[in-house]
């Protein structure tokens, strides 16, 4: 929700996202390979973007380097949450932003994968705490993801 400019992300938002998070970081190794099975099982070709999956001769679900990357969108949709309710909008570092733009511009990231990553992020939540899931929290986690992406894409270049 938006109004004049600020977008509406209420305390219950974001203690519904918190809280999940909260049991889900007990099994963070495990639930970042499951998102990203989930990514790669919808979207096969995103697993050649990685480098150190293309690179690697080991199977994508054994390889140790894909539970960082799932950490940090879990970790950022988080503090996006908190940031959005207190301040209205996404205030990740400019620093941090620019090279995240940067990043997923060089290895070619796009729309697509980012809406996929969505699907599959809510998806892995809803399997990792079915007791406390709702449509409040499925939306909470979805605008928290959905601003926190924007961000990143305002420092893509224009050619992805
Ligand atoms: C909220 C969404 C996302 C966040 C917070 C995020 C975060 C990150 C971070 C922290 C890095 C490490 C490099 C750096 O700091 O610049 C990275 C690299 C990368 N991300 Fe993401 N990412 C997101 C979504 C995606 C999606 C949707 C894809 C594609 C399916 C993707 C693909 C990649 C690739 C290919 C790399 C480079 C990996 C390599 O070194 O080979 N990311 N991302």
């Amino acid at each position: 929700m938006e109004s004049e400019g600020k977008i509406v992300f209420t305390e219950e938002q974001e203690a519904l996202v918190l809280k999940s998070w909260s049991v889900m970081r007990k099994d963070s190794a495990e639930l970042g390979l499951k998102l990203f099975l989930k990514i790669f099982e919808i979207a096969p070709t995103a697993k050649k973007m990685f480098s150190f999956l293309r690179d690697s001769p080991v199977p994508a679900e054994q390889n140790p380097k894909l539970k960082p990357h799932a950490m940090s969108v879990f970790v950022m949709c988080c503090e996006s949450a908190a940031q959005l309710r207190k301040t209205g909008k996404v205030t990740v570092r400019e620093t941090t932003l620019k090279r995240l733009g940067a990043t997923h511009s060089k290895y070619g990231v796009v729309d697509e994968h980012f809406d996929v990553t969505k699907y599959a992020l809510l998806e892995t939540i809803k399997e990792a705490v079915p007791e406390m899931w709702s449509p409040e929290m499925k939306a909470a986690w979805g605008q928290a993801y959905d601003h926190l992406v924007a961000a990143i894409k305002a420092e893509m270049k224009p050619s992805n």
